[in-house]
């Protein structure tokens, strides 16, 4: 089932355009893999999925549920990773949308939070400083802090980025795993084209300029040409 299409997209900061007329969509329990050169725009899609860019022209809607309940897990060097909390509160920030005004957190939040915790099976790591973890451990809290205000769409910013082999397999996985027994919708921003299209059951390949683009299942995208123009662009 779609949970999120996008029609006709353009996007440009001044002069500069950086997607032209771009359309896809993104389904419940599938993956979603957005691939592509250094500066083809994929940073500033996500943008606009998550409501931070206004489009030039298109338009982007999502199926039942508010863009406020899409989870986001950003690229690690977007994230300080030596802030004083505790896994715990790292993960319960995640719930701030839920909080409204409320002054402190309800026992549901914290609930939702020790839930996230256990299904990124990282609930062992609750009461640890967060800036004590390794980069894998670091990640799984992050996801799990995602979870909690994502009902049924997360986009990820190269999740795995930064990880060693193994600690990436656990964050393909974890991925797996939110698809087949939540129904989660992935959106996932990658420069690991294999690890990628381990997970996905669609690609959409930007080039830089928008002079290529390609959107289809990952069948049709490895039979395609556009994996190599991505290898030999880079
Ligand atoms: N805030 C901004 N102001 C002006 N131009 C920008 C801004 N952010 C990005 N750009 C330009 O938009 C284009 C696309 O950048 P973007 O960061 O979206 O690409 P990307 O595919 O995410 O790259 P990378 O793989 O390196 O993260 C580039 O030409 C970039 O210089």
């Amino acid at each position: 089932m779609r949970i999120l299409t996008c029609d006709n997209l353009s996007v440009s900061y001044g002069a500069n355009q950086v997607l032209s007329d771009l359309s896809f969509f993104a389904e419940s329990g599938a993956c979603l893999s957005i691939l592509g050169e250094n500066g083809a725009g994929k940073s500033t899609l996500l943008k606009c999925l998550l409501g931070l860019k206004k489009p030039d022209a298109g338009v982007i809607k999502t199926e039942g549920f508010p863009l406020s309940q899409v989870g986001y897990l950003p690229q690690q060097a977007e994230v300080k990773r030596d802030f004083p909390a505790s896994v715990f509160e790292v993960v319960l920030s995640g719930c701030l949308n839920m909080r409204g005004a409320k002054p402190f957190y309800s026992r549901r939040e914290k609930d939702v939070a020790i839930r996230n915790l256990n299904k990124m099976e990282a609930a062992d790591l609750k009461k640890r400083s967060f800036s004590e973890l390794s980069g894998g451990q670091q990640q799984r809290v992050l996801l799990a802090r995602a979870l909690c205000c994502a009902q049924r769409l997360l986009i990820l910013d190269e999740p795995a980025s930064g990880l060693d082999p193994a600690a990436a397999r656990e964050m393909y996985a974890l991925i797996t795993k939110l698809k087949s027994e939540d129904g989660m919708g992935i959106i996932m921003v990658s420069h690991d084209t294999a690890g990628a299209l381990s997970v996905s059951e669609r690609v959409l390949h930007i080039t830089r300029g928008n002079s290529h683009c390609f959107f289809g299942t990952k069948q049709d995208y490895v039979n395609s040409g556009y994996a190599n123009i991505y290898s030999e662009a880079r």
